[in-house]
């Protein structure tokens, strides 16, 4: 099963937004970039508006892809698409029940992340 997935890097003041995946989810108890799977032919950069609307309350008016990366975790194959998010209107929330948190860029590294997300975080910090 190969699924294709758009995450927001949600920026503001040198801290990003992540959020916690629920246990009953793929990859449950780990922190995330905000996002979600593409529906049938959407292109990754609507999907992005779309998730990040539906799980963060916000509204993206500024992104940039920056890295696409597939991973195969043996149950599901994922293409992510992470974008930055350097621009949007109003302050995200955890809207489905999600624990959300800001945190510095230099502490992502005390949080656990999916193992796609490795590169990223690596790439994030060393930016
Ligand atoms: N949103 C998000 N998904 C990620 C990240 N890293 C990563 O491997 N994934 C994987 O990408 C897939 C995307 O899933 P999702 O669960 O957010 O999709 P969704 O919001 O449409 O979910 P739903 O099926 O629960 O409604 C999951 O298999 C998840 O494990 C990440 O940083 N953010
Ligand atoms: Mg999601």
């Amino acid at each position: 099963m190969l699924v294709k997935v758009a995450a927001g890097i949600i920026l503001r003041d040198n801290k990003v937004f992540i959020a916690l995946r629920k246990s009953n989810q793929h990859q449950g108890g780990l922190w995330e970039f905000p996002g979600g799977k593409c529906e049938s032919s959407e292109p990754a950069s609507i999907a992005l508006f779309r998730e990040l609307k539906e799980e963060c309350g916000i509204s993206v008016t500024d992104c940039a892809l920056f890295e696409k990366i597939s991973h195969d975790y043996g149950d599901k194959q994922v293409e992510l698409f992470f974008y930055k998010v350097t621009g949007f209107d109003g302050d995200p929330v955890g809207k489905e029940g999600q624990e959300v948190r800001w945190v510095a860029i230099g502490d992502l590294l005390s949080y656990e992340f999916p193992e796609a997300n490795m590169s990223i975080v690596t790439a994030l910090m060393n930016a």
